[in-house]
């Protein structure tokens, strides 16, 4: 064999693998087709949208906007150039980082796209045509996903674009219309709305983000509408057109809306065409889908594994990123202990989400006598401090056990707040650690005290 694993792709589960690979002693290749390695997670997903994210708020002022008003910018005129030039220092970073782990683990790398030709060996293409080869004890499909676009949207990247297309803007729009409130439409909707963008949001189903806590996302979609946003639910899209002056979108009720700008994110598609999984007799879904073992991450081939975006939920460069070092260690006979059965899934909206543990709907099926406790931002002083006057931190308690069972946030800080609920939920902890323990003061992780003494006050003592 040439390599103890091969690992196709380099987003964060096939990085994580290859270098957990090579930290048991493994002799490991990494191929990617992209120009870079790095994979969505760093060219066109997570890393690029959070860098938009953060010099949108940075240079449009938006955090001090309590302060100072809605008409407070810290730059006038912000322009596609400037939300450009941060965004490719921190992914050349990203490279870097990457390209320098793998040269430590002794990782190596090579660009090309892979094909199976059995459950040994592969094929490497390289763009100018080079063919080779190559022999494998262990494989990882770490190929991830692309936008689902369907052949009667008219991407064309004047008017029409999907998300990974968005980064590729020349002007900011003066209108947009985002097409799909999922994680991705809510996202890109809310970070343009922040630029004072007009932002319409469509989505023909009567809610969005179903797996977070109704409350929260009642709320998020207050804030949403509260800030000039137009939420249309229910709304089912009929045509797109692109026409010189302005993009329109049809909805099925008749009515048009147009925008200067559309971006159509409603799904992607696992990137499972070319590899030739029928050689080997794996199966993907008609999203491009994997199915694997779940605590394994084994495929329907023993020593070919699938991890990320390619297996389908949760999608996360996060969770991505865990799959790939299980996989890893189980095909080389690393025994690991059970992963905890909660993980916590940020939205990076403006203002963020984030969750983790049951929602109230579900602890409410579940049967279960529980409490709730909550706490405003606003009530904390770190808030009043940040000049912060929306965002609210949920959490639900056993009333039987008196254990966390989840906390949800919207707001200010909520992906790196969850952290504390995640913590308590996976080491069982109960109401009564947020009430004997000391939080730090002024910050907003008091709103966990605030909101554990909420619940306390209704539970007793227990
Ligand atoms: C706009 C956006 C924002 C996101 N934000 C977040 C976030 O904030 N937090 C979060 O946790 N997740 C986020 N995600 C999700 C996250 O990016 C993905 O979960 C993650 O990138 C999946 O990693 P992966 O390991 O499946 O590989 P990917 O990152 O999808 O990379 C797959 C790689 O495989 C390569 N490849 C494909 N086919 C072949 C082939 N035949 N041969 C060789 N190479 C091939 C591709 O070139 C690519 O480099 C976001 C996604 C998007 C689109
Ligand atoms: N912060 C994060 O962790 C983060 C950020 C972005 C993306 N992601 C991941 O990327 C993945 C893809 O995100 P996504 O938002 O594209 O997909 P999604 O599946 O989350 O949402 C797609 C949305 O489009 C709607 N939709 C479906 N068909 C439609 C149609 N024909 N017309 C209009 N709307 C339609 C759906 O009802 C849904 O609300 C997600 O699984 C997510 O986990 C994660």
């Amino acid at each position: 064999m040439d390599y103890d694993m091969l690992v196709i792709g380099s987003g964060p589960s096939g990085r994580r693998a290859a270098v957990q690979s090579a930290k048991l002693g493994k002799s490991v290749l990494v191929v990617d087709r992209g120009r870079r390695l790095g994979g969505v997670s760093v060219h066109t997903g997570t890393i690029p949208s959070k860098t938009l994210r953060e010099t949108v708020l940075n240079l449009s002022g938006w955090r001090e906007r309590g302060f100072y008003g809605r008409g407070y910018r810290v730059k006038q005129d912000i322009s596609v150039g400037d939300l450009i030039e941060r965004l490719h220092k921190t992914l050349d970073h990203e490279v870097e980082v990457l390209q320098h782990q793998f040269m430590r683990n002794t990782v190596k790398s090579a660009r090309a796209a892979v094909k199976f030709l059995g459950s040994n060996k592969v094929s490497l293409t390289s763009d100018n045509g080079d063919y080779s080869e190559v022999g494998f004890a262990n494989a990882l499909i770490a190929v991830g996903t692309r936008p689902h676009r369907p052949a009667d949207v008219p991407f064309d990247k004047t008017r029409v674009f999907d998300s990974d297309e968005m980064l590729e803007l020349d002007r900011l729009p003066r209108t947009l219309t985002v097409i799909g409130a999922g994680v991705i439409g809510v996202e890109y909707a809310t970070i343009f709305s922040a630029l004072d963008v007009p932002v319409t949001l469509v989505e023909p189903r009567n809610s969005i983000l179903d797996f977070v806590d109704r409350e929260i996302v009642d709320d998020f979609i207050h804030q949403m509408r509260d800030r000039g946003m137009t939420i249309r639910l229910g709304s089912a899209v009929k045509e797109i057109r692109s026409k010189p002056d302005a993009a329109e979108v049809e909805l099925a009720d008749g009515r048009t809306i147009r925008s200067e700008v559309v971006l159509y994110a409603a799904g992607r598609t696992g990137n499972v065409g070319s590899l030739g999984l029928d050689v080997v007799g794996i199966e993907a879904d008609s999203r491009g889908r994997i199915k694997v073992d779940p605590q394994t991450f084994q495929t329907s081939v023993p020593n070919i594994y699938a991890a990320g975006d390619v297996i389908g939920f949760p999608s996360l460069a996060s969770t991505s990123m865990e799959q790939g070092r299980v996989a890893a260690c189980h095909a080389f006979g690393v025994t690991l202990p059970a992963p905890p059965e909660t993980f916590p899934y940020g939205i990076y909206a403006v203002p963020e989400i984030s969750t983790v543990g049951q929602s109230e709907e579900q602890v409410r099926q579940s049967g279960g006598a529980y409490e709730v406790g909550v706490a405003r931002f606003r009530e904390t002083s770190r808030g009043h401090i940040m000049g912060v006057d929306t965002g609210f931190l949920k959490l639900l308690f056993s009333i039987e056990t008196r254990r966390l069972l989840g906390a949800h946030i919207v707001g200010e800080g909520a992906t790196e707040l969850i952290h504390i609920g995640q913590a308590v939920i996976n080491l069982g902890g109960t109401v009564d650690f947020f009430v004997n323990n000391t939080f730090n003061y002024p910050t907003l992780a008091e709103a966990y005290k605030i909101a554990g003494l909420d619940a306390w006050n209704r539970m007793g003592r227990g």
